[in-house]
């Protein structure tokens, strides 16, 4: 892979990106990076990040970097060839994807965006898409990156959406190891970064929007959240929408400004639906503690031509996964896989941390879930209890640190109105204090409805809610899904998983 210094000029040119070019030898560029470490010989440094010094960018030229991209000008840097531009986020999502040779263009990309959904969606689509590719399915998520079908192909995510110039080398590897198709998610924060800046969907779904990630490294307010996320849309060439979301009207405004209607698909609960566009209803035929039947009906003749309809079976509750799957199934159905396929992939999709349950002998269900702000706990509980409604909520939950503070009302609020008793304990508290945390969430809540606790270490909090459940009742731990840590004072501390733990206090148990 490589790069000319005059084609890099025109692109950033052609863009309005380019504010000076001071060339002092005309190289060709062979590596690209935004960390000095990773710098290499005739290499491109690019100097963005909230906490960058010109230290890095020395650091960088020692290890060969030729030419560095950045926004302000070092002039007491020499010997460097330097691109100054007016947005270096920018101006590296389009130098990457050039260095990397555009691997979007050999791929199918399903993209999904939403407040809640995204993880479950993405990984449901990719299980009916590896059987209808022939295991040739990429999958970009906040859990893992996989890029080929060998296991070392498999990495672990550190972000739901990776820096554009990690996002390209990772498409450009899908590509070479044969990938035809990838499934991914798109943060708000993508956007808001231009981690995505220039590249183009074949299928975008809008799940939903409620407030969540605004605050003082995310967003500053809803109206900025919301702007972002649409920018999916205004990026695909044909949209998806659930109908039910809240700001539908503006989810479908954006939409149309790029996409033609026959290109964008609107999907809904039957319950619900009062829009006679839906080209998509699903409902539910019947759930249990553990998995779930809808089925998915097209209204529209375009509808009819994916050849999806019919009744699915997944293997995890929640009427919300329903919704998720639904949308799912649209995306592989766009893509080809028509309804007996999508039906018997879709039975067998596992989500790591996502409505796992545990079926004790002597004590409640346990489920594992990554439900870890209102929207999320509120859809979880408010399943559990219509399905149950007979049954103790217990639950497990603590709020992180240094992020997300308005997930802490929203915990005492969805706690005060579904659970019986609560155990507030540590998930990621970052560089404040967890009893801290803890108290904001239990001043909110309304002690004559939930007995609270407060128990700080996460196995004792997890033992105990298991310990005094009795057979019926429910036990929620929520939060961490599967994560295999704890940020604590900037550090991901170990922590042997909310699954592992309950596994073993329930062997200790019975
Ligand atoms: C706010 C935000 O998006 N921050 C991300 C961003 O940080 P940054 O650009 O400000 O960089 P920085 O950490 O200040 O570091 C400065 C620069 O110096 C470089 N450096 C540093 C040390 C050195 O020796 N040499 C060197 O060159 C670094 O590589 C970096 O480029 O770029 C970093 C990678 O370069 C990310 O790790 C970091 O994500 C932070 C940790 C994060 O947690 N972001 C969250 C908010 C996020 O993006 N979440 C969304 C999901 C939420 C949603 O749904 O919206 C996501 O997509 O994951
Ligand atoms: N469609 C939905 N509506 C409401 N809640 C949902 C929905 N889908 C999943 N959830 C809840 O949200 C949790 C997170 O789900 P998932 O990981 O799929 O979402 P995500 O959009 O990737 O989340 P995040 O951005 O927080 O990583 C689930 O564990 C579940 O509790």
């Amino acid at each position: 892979m490589t790069l000319v210094l005059n084609g890099c000029i025109l692109l950033l040119q052609e863009h309005q990106l380019l504010k000076k070019a001071e060339i002092v030898f005309d190289n060709e560029i062979t590596a690209v990076t935004y960390d000095s470490l990773q710098a290499q010989k005739d290499g491109m440094f690019f100097c963005k990040g909230t906490h960058f010094k010109e230290d890095y960018l020395r650091d960088a030229q020692q290890r060969g970097a030729s030419t560095y991209v950045s926004e302000v000008e070092y002039p007491q840097i020499k010997g460097m060839n330097a691109l100054i531009v007016r947005d270096v986020q920018k101006a590296m999502a389009l130098l990457g994807a050039a260095f990397y040779d555009y691997p979007q263009n050999q791929l199918m990309i399903i993209a999904f965006t939403g407040t809640k959904g995204k993880t479950t969606s993405a990984y449901f689509t990719r299980g009916i898409l590896q059987d209808y590719t022939n295991k040739k399915t990429a999958l970009f998520s906040t859990i893992d990156r996989i890029v080929g079908p060998q296991s070392q192909q498999r990495f672990k995510s550190d972000l739901t959406t990776p820096e554009s110039l990690d996002l390209f080398h990772d498409m450009r590897q899908a590509v070479d190891n044969g990938m035809t198709h990838l499934v991914m998610e798109v943060s708000s924060q993508a956007y808001k970064r231009n981690r995505v800046y220039g590249l183009k969907y074949d299928v975008g779904f809008f799940l939903n929007i409620t407030p969540d990630h605004i605050g003082p490294n995310e967003h500053p307010d809803f109206a900025d959240y919301l702007h972002c996320k649409l920018q999916l849309l205004v990026n695909s060439r044909c949209c998806v929408l659930n109908a039910d979301s809240d700001h539908f009207t503006e989810i479908y405004q954006a939409a149309t400004a790029t996409t033609a209607p026959e290109n964008i698909y609107l999907f809904a609960r039957q319950t619900k639906h009062k829009n006679a566009n839906i080209d998509f209803i699903y409902y539910n035929e019947e759930a249990t503690l553990t998995d779930s039947q809808f089925t998915i009906l097209s209204q529209t003749p375009k509808a009819r031509l994916l050849n999806i309809d019919g009744c699915y079976q997944l293997s995890l509750t929640g009427d919300f996964n329903e919704c998720n799957a639904t949308a799912a199934i649209i995306g592989a159905g766009l893509a080809g896989a028509p309804y007996q396929l999508a039906k018997n992939a879709i039975a067998n999709v596992h989500i790591p941390g996502r409505m796992e349950s545990l079926k004790t002998q002597t004590h409640g269900t346990v489920y594992i879930d990554y439900a870890h702000n209102y929207a999320s706990m509120r859809a979880l509980l408010s399943f559990l209890k219509r399905q149950n409604p007979q049954s103790k909520i217990i639950v497990v939950v603590g709020s992180p640190g240094n992020k997300g503070v308005s997930r802490r009302a929203g915990f005492a609020k969805a706690l005060t109105q579904f659970a019986d008793q609560a155990y507030l304990t540590t998930d990621d508290p970052g560089f404040e204090d967890p009893q801290e945390i803890c108290q904001e969430i239990d001043q909110k809540i309304d002690h004559q409805r939930v007995a609270v606790q407060i128990v700080l270490d996460r196995q004792q909090a997890i033992q105990q809610a298991i310990t005094v459940s009795r057979p019926g009742d429910l036990v929620v731990l929520a939060g961490k899904g599967e994560d295999a840590y704890q940020k604590v004072q900037g550090i991901d501390t170990p922590y042997p998983n909310d699954l592992h733990v309950a596994q073993q206090v329930i062997q200790e148990l019975e």
